[in-house]
């Protein structure tokens, strides 16, 4: 992403972020309990390491930060589905705004809504990301993500089920 420009650089920060904070949680004294996400939000509810209704003494559980990139996971999932049955004319840009219209939108706030969407008017074309994604020629993309796709659906659905499941789909 950061080969798309400063934009895109800023918002697969906060992805790198957020993918750190998980980290170091695998990383540190309690590192057993986050090898699993099960396991992960066992032990965090168990010990009310959650902040469930608004934030408050733990802004960063391990919880509400995969829920974050959870959601973003649904965004690419939906993104890389039209990429992967676009054709010639499709835009990116109206690709990535709807993918984001129907995921993360309804989880920011306006400004953040606004700056996304001015960002995409600023995406390169579908070639562009056929060659970013960097696996051969276009036919072999669509393969690829063919066989992609099942997979990052199927890895959405086991957090989207435990989530629901446990009630925290709305983390602050
Ligand atoms: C390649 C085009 C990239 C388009 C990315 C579309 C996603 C747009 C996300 C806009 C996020 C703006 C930054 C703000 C983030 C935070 O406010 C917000 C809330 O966090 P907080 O509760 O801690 O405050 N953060 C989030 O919702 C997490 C966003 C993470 C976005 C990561 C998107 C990474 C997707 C991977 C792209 C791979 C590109 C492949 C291209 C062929």
């Amino acid at each position: 992403m950061n080969s798309l420009g400063s934009v895109f650089a800023f918002i697969s920060k906060d992805a790198v972020n957020k993918i750190q904070i998980l980290e170091n949680f695998l990383t540190g004294e309690n590192g057993t309990h986050y090898l699993t996400v099960q396991s992960m939000v066992k032990y965090e509810l168990d010990n009310e390491l959650v902040d469930l209704t608004k934030r408050g003494s733990h802004p960063e559980s391990g919880c509400r930060t995969l829920l974050r990139l959870h959601r973003a996971l649904r965004w690419l999932q939906l993104f890389l589905e039209s990429l992967r049955t676009s054709t010639e004319d499709s835009k990116t840009s109206v690709m990535c705004s709807d993918a984001y219209n129907a995921s993360l939108a309804q989880h920011h706030p306006w400004l953040i809504r606004k700056a996304t969407g001015m960002a995409f008017c600023a995406l390169p074309g579908r070639d562009t990301f056929f060659e970013v994604l960097n696996a051969g020629s276009h036919q072999e993309v669509v393969t690829l993500l063919g066989e992609a796709l099942p997979l990052i659906s199927e890895v959405y659905q086991i957090t989207e089920d435990l989530y629901a499941k446990n009630n925290l789909l709305e983390l602050p």
